[in-house]
């Protein structure tokens, strides 16, 4: 994004440069047509003689966004961004927002669009400095605001919606772990819910920490039963419209998680049309 979202603290307006608007303004199961850079024939994308993807990952908390998104932000070679990570760091700042974030963190809530833009523009301006260019956004846009205001400032290519039944969420929420020492996420969970009428059963291997990390691994201070949920009710509330915001656009790619990373990642880059692309990566390195 060779532009900088802003958004003026004094007023409800956000800008960017001159524009500037009212804020009140497979398993790729989709129902709707793919994706329009997804169609032609079959043809594979060719990324490499392409500008650098910018793409967005939604999902409820819990869904394996943030492991998805990293992993293909290293095949990509694009930055990984995600606003939950950013709030996370401003809150072990202790700056001048940090008790404020706090408390609608802790208890669930979503950050307001002021903030949460102000912190992507920050770090989007950090990135160009260092010579950074795509992305893949990863829990931003999160308000039909937050959409708008990306979709006036750059164009997103593709916007990858994933999805596990509800009620193994909060299980893989409750079930995530950090490495205090090199920062790598895990899962202790063990999921396996039977299918039911019709529906498939899914099972996910717990993803565990390698011995030297044990004793360093920390839960989110967000991530208990009773904040879980309230931010569930919170995603499904508000990412209906976006949904429909963004499959109105042709860009929304729906995909149900098969099972765990084994079985979901295979079949994410082949509903991109990336699985031959991760071989050849792996021959030319
Ligand atoms: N785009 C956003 N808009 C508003 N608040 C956000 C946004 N992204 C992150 N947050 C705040 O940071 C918290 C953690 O975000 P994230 O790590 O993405 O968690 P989740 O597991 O709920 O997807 C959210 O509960 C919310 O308070």
């Amino acid at each position: 994004m060779a532009r900088v979202l802003r958004v003026a603290r004094s007023s409800s307006l956000f800008s960017f440069g001159s524009r500037s608007y009212s804020a009140e303004a497979s398993h790729a199961s989709s129902p709707s047509p793919p994706p329009t850079f997804l169609r032609g024939g079959g043809a594979r994308r060719d990324v490499t003689k392409e500008r650098n993807v910018q793409w967005v990952f939604l999902g409820c908390p819990g869904v394996g966004k943030g492991t998805y998104a990293s992993r293909l932000s290293s095949l990509l070679g694009v930055p990984h961004i995600a606003t939950g990570d950013l709030v996370r760091e401003e809150l072990a700042s202790s700056g001048p927002l940090s008790q404020q974030l706090k408390e609608i963190v802790n208890q669930g809530k979503l950050v307001s669009d002021e903030i949460i833009v102000n912190l992507l523009s920050k770090r989007l301006e950090a990135g160009e400095a260092k010579g950074e260019s795509g992305f893949i956004l990863d829990g931003f846009p999160r308000t039909m605001r937050q959409a708008e205001i990306l979709g006036d400032v750059t164009d997103i290519d593709l916007v990858v919606n994933l999805k596990l039944p509800e009620e193994v969420l909060v299980d893989k929420c409750l079930g995530r772990r950090t490495c205090d020492q090199c920062g790598k996420g895990f899962n202790i969970a063990h999921i396996n819910l039977k299918g039911e009428n019709g529906k498939p059963g899914i099972s996910m291997d717990p993803l565990l920490p390698p011995p030297q990390c044990m004793s360093k691994l920390i839960t989110r201070a967000d991530d208990t039963e009773e904040v879980v949920k309230a931010r569930l009710r919170i995603y499904n509330e508000t990412s209906q419209p976006l949904e429909e915001y963004y499959r109105s656009k042709g860009k929304l790619m729906e995909f149900d998680l098969p099972g765990g990373i084994p079985e979901s990642w295979p079949r994410l880059l082949e509903a991109l049309r990336l699985d031959d692309y991760e071989e050849k990566q792996s021959a030319a390195a």
